[in-house]
């Protein structure tokens, strides 16, 4: 057996599941109340009770918490599920831009390895939202890109 502490999740670093509430909660308070998120907004059905709960769970997983959301959404893919959504260049970029201010207000603030777990976070969430904007190849677009 290994003598030393084994290593923590970036769940367990972050804070566990309070902060990741607190932060995917903090997410959509600023989407539905900053007029700079306003067409991310409009993307979104009125209540957005269900999908801060959606959110939190996927979070907690992506993180190395406990598996709940995967296990309720067997088989679902954040990506597939994103595809018909219609996500642009703007709204991709709306949602990193809220994200990030999420992270850096509710995240670890307290020492240096938090607040770099948390730019890495957004970093990382800022890639998977840009790859969710469609290549002009499946929306048809490819001449108006050329
Ligand atoms: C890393 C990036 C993202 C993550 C982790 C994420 C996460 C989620 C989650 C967990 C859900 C709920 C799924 C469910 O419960 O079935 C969801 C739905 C949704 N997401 Fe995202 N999302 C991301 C990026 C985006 C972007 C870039 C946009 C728009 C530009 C967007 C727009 C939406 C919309 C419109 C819904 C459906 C909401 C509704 O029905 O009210 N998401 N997303």
């Amino acid at each position: 057996m290994p003598d030393t502490e084994p290593t923590q999740t970036p769940y367990e670093a972050l804070g566990g599941r309070p902060v990741i509430e607190r932060i995917a909660n903090r997410f959509y308070d600023l989407v539905e109340t900053d007029p700079q998120y306003a067409e991310l907004r409009a993307m979104h059905a009125g209540d957005l009770t269900p999908i801060r709960r959606s959110l939190a769970g996927w979070l907690t997983a992506w993180a190395g918490g406990p598996h709940d959301w995967f296990v309720e959404n067997r088989g679902k893919c954040m990506m597939s599920a994103h595809r018909g959504l219609g996500v642009s260049a703007q709204t991709a970029r709306q949602w990193s831009d809220a994200m990030a201010r999420a992270i850096a207000e509710c995240g670890p603030t307290n020492t240096d390895a938090g607040r770099a777990l948390g730019l890495m976070m957004a970093e990382r969430l800022d890639m998977m939202a840009n790859a969710m904007i469609p290549h002009p190849e499946e929306t048809g677009d490819l001449a108006a890109a050329e």
